[in-house]
């Protein structure tokens, strides 16, 4: 299967989102990374639901969000509402993170599950085959342009054995620090999905870095 690309639009133009998102619609990419942030699981708060509710219908490709949040399961309908696709809680933030899933999926939509660095890949072991995705963070989650945690790739290859073991039809998606360096890395450890935010947003052509990262 080719790497699937999902530009991380935390690091989009606020002033005019349009413009980034119609360039991810022209741009190679395959989804739409939304990261939501409450202030409270990260020391950092990004956007909400009138932002979401007023991109829906511009994004032409699958939305992931990947929520930062406590309290996720308050939250659920009211995201595939605003027409999210796949929908990330964290492993940290949940705890009856097996229910918090069956009702993603209730819903209609792709459930995943991201570890932050220092959470091990084995607790997923009993939740593996429900997940449609696992979002290894590579960078501590909060902020974008971080550095990559180069101790990523080791949970990679933890997380593909698992997959392997149990059957389980479960997506591994890489968020923090990729670029085309750590992307290639990433890909050869076995990643299916790769976020980038600084890399694509902060580059001269956004939409040939997205070609560059596909084509790794
Ligand atoms: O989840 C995130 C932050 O919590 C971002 O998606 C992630 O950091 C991507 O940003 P960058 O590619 O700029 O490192």
């Amino acid at each position: 299967m080719a790497t699937l690309i999902a530009p991380s639009l935390l690091a989009a133009n606020f002033a005019n989102l349009q413009k980034d998102i119609e360039m991810i619609n022209r741009s190679e990419a395959d989804w739409f990374h939304l990261d939501i942030m409450d202030g409270v699981f990260v020391p950092n708060i990004s956007f909400g639901f009138s932002v979401i509710d007023s991109i829906q219908s511009l994004c032409k490709k699958p939305m992931d969000a990947h929520l930062m949040i406590i309290h996720a399961d308050n939250y659920i309908e009211r995201f595939k509402n605003a027409g999210i696709n796949r929908l990330t809680v964290h492993y940290e933030a949940c705890t009856h993170l097996h229910r918090t899933i069956q009702q993603i999926q209730h819903e209609g939509m792709k459930a995943g599950v991201a570890l932050n660095p220092h959470t091990p890949v084995f607790l997923l072991q009993d939740v593996i085959k429900e997940l449609d995705t696992v979002l290894i963070m590579s960078v501590n989650p909060g902020f974008g342009g971080q550095t990559f945690i180069e101790q990523s790739c080791e949970k990679i290859s933890e997380l593909k054995e698992l997959i392997l073991k149990k059957q389980a039809p479960t997506l591994i998606e890489v968020d923090g620090g990729v670029n085309l360096e750590t992307g290639a890395k990433l890909i050869a450890y076995g990643a299916d999905v790769l976020v980038a935010g600084q890399f694509v947003f902060g580059s001269e052509s956004p939409e040939e870095t997205i070609y560059q990262l596909k084509h790794l």
